[in-house]
């Protein structure tokens, strides 16, 4: 539930194009005259992007996956107060790359946090917000793991610490961000990024379409 703006997540694995799609997407709104804000997670603020280079820099995990995700938390907590809700009550579309989705599926999932420690830290990092569509790029590890790989060596970066995790890491991520899409069907849509760039960006637009923009144009009228 969002204030009088639309909340948009991206989610997925490495490499599956959530980036390439969320700006796409956002070129395609602000042409129709629409307020969009695109952000990140970690991230998004000057105090969340300072813990996002902590935290995949790997020097908490030695602390274990719960304090990984405390972070997490905090930094979605500085993010949602300073930039999310903000925006979404001058009535912006938030197009944010990543959120509370991730934490479920990398520190939940397959971190073994329990569900019940993950959804006290997510009531305190975002109260009452949730996304009002959640798109889930669907693709096997192995070919996002080599765009991702590809995109580092273009970049001359190395493997962060989530990307470092190995092959059974990977694949177990895609099947919890598949399951959180089957345990709740109306907010999220799992589209299949092995698709072309340009075939994925058009079922994204049709859906954000038919989700916010022909309804409103149906009640105007
Ligand atoms: N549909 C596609 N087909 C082929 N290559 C793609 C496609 N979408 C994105 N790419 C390329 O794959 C790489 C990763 O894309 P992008 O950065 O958008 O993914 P991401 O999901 O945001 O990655 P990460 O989670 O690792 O940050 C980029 O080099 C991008 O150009
Ligand atoms: C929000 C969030 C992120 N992560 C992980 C997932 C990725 O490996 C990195 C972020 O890097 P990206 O290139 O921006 O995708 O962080 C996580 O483990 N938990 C989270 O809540």
């Amino acid at each position: 539930m969002t204030e009088a703006g639309r909340f948009v997540t991206f989610e997925g694995g490495e490499g599956v194009g959530k980036s390439t799609q969320l700006d796409l997407l956002a070129a395609h709104l602000r042409a129709r005259g629409l307020e969009v804000v695109t952000t990140r997670e970690p991230g998004g603020t000057p105090r969340a992007e300072a813990l996002r280079k902590v935290l995949l820099s790997g020097r908490i995990a030695p602390l274990g996956t719960l304090a990984e995700a405390a972070l997490f938390a905090a930094a979605r907590l500085d993010h949602v107060q300073n930039l999310i809700a903000p925006a979404l009550a001058r009535g912006a579309f938030v197009l944010c790359d990543r959120f509370t989705d991730s934490t479920r599926a990398y520190q939940g999932a397959r971190g073994g946090v329990a569900p019940q420690q993950l959804a006290l830290l997510e009531r305190a990092a975002v109260g009452a917000l949730r996304p009002d569509l959640t798109i889930v790029l669907d693709l096997p590890p192995g070919v996002g793991m080599n765009r991702a790989a590809e995109r580092r060596a273009a970049r001359g970066l190395r493997a962060d610490r989530f990307e470092a995790e190995d092959a059974v890491f990977h694949e177990g991520l895609r099947r919890a961000f598949l399951d959180i899409a089957e345990q709740e069907p109306e907010r999220c849509c799992v589209i299949d990024a092995g698709q072309p760039v340009d075939a994925v960006a058009r079922a994204i637009r049709q859906l954000v379409e038919a989700r916010f923009l022909d309804a409103q144009a149906a009640a105007a009228q």
